[in-house]
């Protein structure tokens, strides 16, 4: 087993004099296998993202275990995530947010495996550089302009290749395609699966695009205020829908 979610909850507390408790996440569990791409949707703020950031160590739980290769993700220590944070990448919905806007794309590039000393002179870098942009049909003079100066298609292209430069066995997706045009989406999700042929790789796929999920996912979780309240593989879940909320979100794609 790749990925093991165990009885997870996240609570937020906001406010100073009234103060709130958001039940963000609660009691979700979800398994992964190697290679395996696992779609999780659910409408706006049902909580995909803060299991992102559990999963990432970025948000510790309230309660629950996350266990990756057998390792508890909770109960790292710092040096330990390092380890762990190469093969558990991340690609978000605005990636020029993820590169530093001071850095050229050469930079923005190569960060990742310098981080890891993968890559250590600078003709190194130039050559992993130039690689990556061939396989996102980006041409070298691109390498000089900055992150903003590229299309958001390229740049969510250069974030999926840079964090796969490191060889990861999970990549989170989140939201990955959906501040793109429908053209552009296409682009990018072959590349995915492309790289899930050819690496193994295994892939969360959040995403509240349920045409790209069905045709994307082998199975799926759906999510609604914080729990899951269906799993499955997509096939099942998508023609046989057991629960009320996710028969709702089916009627609206496919008029079920
Ligand atoms: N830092 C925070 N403080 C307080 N509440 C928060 C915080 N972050 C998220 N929430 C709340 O927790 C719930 C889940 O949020 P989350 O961002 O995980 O949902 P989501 O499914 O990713 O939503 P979206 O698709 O809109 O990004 C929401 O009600 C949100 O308002």
């Amino acid at each position: 087993m790749l990925l093991e979610v165990n009885h997870i909850s996240k609570e937020y507390r906001s406010g100073v004099i009234r103060t709130r408790t958001v039940h963000a996440v609660q009691d979700v569990c979800f398994k992964m296998n190697e290679g395996e791409i696992f779609g999780l949707i659910g409408g706006s703020g049902c909580g995909k993202t803060t299991i992102t950031k559990m999963i990432l160590g970025l948000l510790k739980p309230s309660e629950g275990s996350i266990l990756f290769e057998g390792r508890d993700l909770t109960k790292l220590r710092k040096k330990e995530w390092k380890e762990v944070r190469r093969d558990i990448q991340v690609v978000f919905q605005h990636p020029q947010m993820t590169f530093n806007p001071r850095g050229t794309i050469r930079f923005a590039c190569t960060e990742p495996a310098s981080n890891y000393g993968l890559v250590k002179t600078r003709e190194e870098r130039n050559r992993l550089a130039e690689e990556l942009m061939e396989q996102v049909g980006l041409t070298g003079d691109q390498l000089k302009k900055y992150p903003h100066e590229i299309s958001g298609g390229q740049a969510q292209r250069l974030s999926i290749i840079r964090a796969l430069s490191l060889n990861p066995k999970l990549l989170i997706c989140d939201e990955p395609t959906s501040m793109l045009d429908v053209s552009v989406q296409a682009q990018i999700l072959s590349l995915l699966k492309s790289k899930h042929r050819e690496q193994g790789l295994a892939m969360l796929f959040i995403s509240h695009d349920l045409e790209v999920v069905q045709s994307f996912c082998s199975r799926v979780a759906v999510m609604n205020e914080g729990r899951i309240v269906e799993s499955g593989t997509v096939k099942d879940v998508f023609s046989n829908p057991q629960h009320a909320y996710t028969k709702k979100l089916l009627r609206s794609y496919m008029h079920y």
